[in-house]
């Protein structure tokens, strides 16, 4: 049986969580999660960016928690299966980032 996904590591966090903070993503209070706020030109540009979003997700089957209202996308990482964060986390964050600047 394929082993259960961790949360990371303090030592992980000392080295993952600078490099978000610098991408402007934040911990949220009260729960292992990391959020960060998106907002666009306009909804096509933000749906865009969900739907581009959406298939990775789909094909990590890893996916995000998100809001959206017209131009604006708020989003939490979380990893439920270990109820926290895991590098799964860490890779969905950094293709949303990507799929923000295209
Ligand atoms: C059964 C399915 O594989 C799991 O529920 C997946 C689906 N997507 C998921 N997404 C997130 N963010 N965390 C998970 O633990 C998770 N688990």
């Amino acid at each position: 049986m394929a082993s259960k996904i961790q949360t990371l590591t303090e030592e992980e966090r000392a080295h993952l969580l600078p490099m978000l903070h610098n991408a402007q993503w934040v911990e949220t209070v009260g729960r292992d999660a990391i959020y960060k706020e998106f907002i666009f030109k306009d909804f096509n540009q933000a749906f865009g960016f969900m739907s581009r979003v959406a298939l990775q997700a789909e094909k990590m089957d890893h996916h995000p928690e998100w809001f959206n209202v017209y131009n604006k996308v708020q989003i939490t990482l979380s990893t439920h299966d270990c109820g926290g964060l895991s590098q799964r986390d860490i890779t969905l964050a950094t293709f949303i980032d990507q799929a923000s600047a295209m």
